[in-house]
């Protein structure tokens, strides 16, 4: 069970202080006679205290990125601030890390997705490892990370080996060993990747947490949508070592042709005739409330139908998509259109090409 208690920490400040920065952020793999560039130019602001996905495809660069910035990998060339020190400016990498680089990783802890524990050591055993490392002694060692296995919802489990723990309870073992140097910051390469659907629930549960009991700013990385959906503040799209989309999930909600909101809330469904009008809704906050398709059908005289819908809780208020088809072309829609943007809702032209696959939204042109 999740000790964590929940706090009334007040929510995110839009403005909060940025915690890891990285500017203009490359790297290129080069092996056997090839390059390979990973992160071209990367730009990310991680806000204090905020839980932040980046999400893409396979390949496009959110490990390097991830790893880039706690120095695991060292960038070819750009900058990591996190918590106000420049990683980059600090020697070493590997084993030989520079000691004021060593300090600054154990401000960063790192959740994995095999979870990367020793099978040798205890549960408390692997808690420790990282307090051992920065030399704490072996009574506060103990103390702290009876504490964190507490927080974590293992007090019971100390003494077992992780052979004898389940997939959740390893990640959570996992979480407590990130912890044990009081980072400001976690970062999570795709924790929750390995583990069935409620397991994940009760491990992002935990995550949204310890976000907001200790103030942690996350940094995950994901190609799982529902990880966004439930636990992101703000995400970031890559694709081919590019952040190509990035802000606040509920404003990318709003932005009309907005890739990540698409990939967030697919909607289907094509026309049933040539000559329709296809849009597509989005419904947030108290707008989702509203009975605005039947108001619509009213006070316009129109049938209705409706394509397809998804409706959700992202970070904890109601949003839904929903495709519509009116009849006519867009051309005699424009005034329905325009009421339904007036209720406050997102709307998006969708033109659904002749072959039924492509969908060019009017926001995107
Ligand atoms: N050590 C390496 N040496 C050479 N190329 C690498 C290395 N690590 C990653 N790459 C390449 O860099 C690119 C980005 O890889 P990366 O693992 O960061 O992507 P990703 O988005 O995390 O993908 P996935 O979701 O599959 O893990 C890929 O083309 C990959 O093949």
């Amino acid at each position: 069970m999740n000790r964590a208690r929940r706090h009334n920490r007040p929510a995110l400040n839009s403005d909060g202080n940025p915690v890891i920065t990285t500017t203009d952020l490359t790297k290129v793999y080069r092996s056997r006679g090839r390059e390979v560039t990973a992160l071209d130019g990367v730009d990310l602001h991680v806000r204090e205290g905020e839980v932040y996905g980046v999400v893409g495809q396979s390949g496009a660069g959110k490990s390097t990125l991830i790893r880039c910035v706690n120095l695991l990998e060292r960038p070819s060339s750009g900058t990591v601030t996190v918590a106000g020190q420049d990683l980059t400016a600090l020697a070493g990498r590997g084993r030989r890390a520079g000691s004021a680089l060593r300090q600054a990783r154990s401000r960063i802890g790192m959740v994995f997705q095999h979870f990367n524990l020793l099978s040798s050591r205890t549960v408390r055993d692997n808690v420790e490892l990282p307090l051992e490392i920065l030399g704490v002694s072996g009574k506060e060692r103990t103390r702290k990370a009876l504490e964190l296995l507490d927080l974590v919802g293992l007090a019971d489990k100390a003494k077992a080996y992780p052979a004898q723990l389940s997939g959740g309870q390893k990640q959570r073992v996992g979480i407590a060993r990130a912890l044990a140097g009081d980072p400001k910051v976690l970062l999570s390469d795709e924790a929750t990747s390995a583990l069935d659907p409620e397991t994940t629930r009760s491990i992002l549960q935990l995550l949204r947490d310890l976000n907001r009991q200790l103030g942690l700013t996350v940094l995950l990385i994901t190609h799982e949508m529902d990880v966004v959906k439930t636990i992101c503040d703000s995400a970031a799209l890559m694709s081919d070592g590019r952040i190509v989309e990035s802000g606040k999930v509920t404003d990318l909600l709003a932005t009309p042709g907005s890739q990540l909101a698409q990939e967030l809330f697919p909607v289907g469904g094509v026309p049933s005739a040539e000559d329709r009008t296809v849009v597509d809704v989005t419904f947030q906050g108290e707008a989702a409330a509203k009975p605005v398709i039947s108001q619509l059908s009213r006070t316009y005289n129109i049938d209705i139908s409706i394509l397809g819908a998804a409706m959700d809780t992202v970070s904890g208020n109601q949003v839904g998509r929903m495709r519509i088809e009116l009849p006519g072309p867009f051309e005699e829609n424009v005034v329905p259109i325009g009421f339904l943007r007036e209720q406050g809702l997102q709307v998006d032209v969708a033109d659904v090409d002749a072959s039924k696959t492509a969908v060019l939204k009017e926001g995107a042109k």
